[in-house]
């Protein structure tokens, strides 16, 4: 079995999102952010607590210092480890299916997963997922697939304090949380790149924060 199984819905690059928003608003337990300015999605609960805790131990196994794309030249912008995690692997497999199912996206429009931790003082400053057109790295990184249309992330564990996800333009700050989904659009209803999808993990006081990212592509991915 494979997240490509045919038994998934289909609804492509989420790069038209009314099927996405008709297809995730049908999970069940899925809440809807307010605010029309950002189509954000949370789901608590959404992965099992012990399979959290062994993607964990997956991204313990091959974590390194996480880079940024369109780097601005703050070394101090993102300073977590990142770790790619080997779509071979049952747990991995286990969570791309969760997410294709309750997504409708079409998982070869995904980037591989990846795994994030934040140590205390850690943090990913206020960034979009999408890459900006006119900046020197975007033919390189966004040539073959097309920018990125939906981002779904997923909180592993919940870090004694600090480490929330705060979305400026809503006036909300999501509380990290075993196994809480969080997804959004990227874009606005048109297709343009949305600003109001600025986020900034926040830095963890006290503890280790782990989330697992998915993003995904206007075009097929690899
Ligand atoms: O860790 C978070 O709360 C946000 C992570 C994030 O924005 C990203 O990896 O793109
Ligand atoms: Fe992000």
């Amino acid at each position: 079995m494979t997240a490509n199984d045919t038994d998934m819905p289909k609804l492509g690059s989420g790069l038209d999102a009314a099927p996405v928003v008709d297809h995730i608003m049908t999970q069940p337990g899925v809440q809807k952010a307010a605010g029309a300015k950002l189509t954000l999605f949370l789901k608590r609960g959404f992965l099992a607590p012990e399979l959290c805790a062994t993607i964990i131990d997956r991204i313990d196994a091959v974590r390194r210092p996480s880079t940024i794309a369109d780097s601005n030249g703050d070394a101090a912008y993102r300073t977590s480890e990142t770790g790619d995690l080997a779509p071979d692997d049952p747990a991995v497999i286990a969570v791309e299916r969760a997410l294709a199912a309750f997504t409708g996206l079409a998982p070869e429009f995904g980037e591989p997963l990846q795994g994030q931790r934040y140590a205390v003082g850690q943090e990913f400053k206020p960034h979009t997922d999408y890459f900006e057109p006119g900046n020197a790295d975007y033919d390189r990184y966004c040539s073959v697939a097309g920018n990125r249309t939906w981002t779904v992330m997923v909180y592993l564990n919940q870090p004694e304090a600090g480490g929330a996800t705060r979305f400026k333009a809503i006036d909300r700050i999501v509380q990290p949380e075993t196994g809480k989904l969080l997804a959004w659009n990227n874009r606005r209803p048109d297709q343009s790149l949305n600003p109001a999808t600025l986020h900034h993990g926040m830095k963890v006081r006290s503890g280790v924060k782990y989330v697992i990212t998915k993003w995904y592509r206007e075009r097929p991915w690899g």
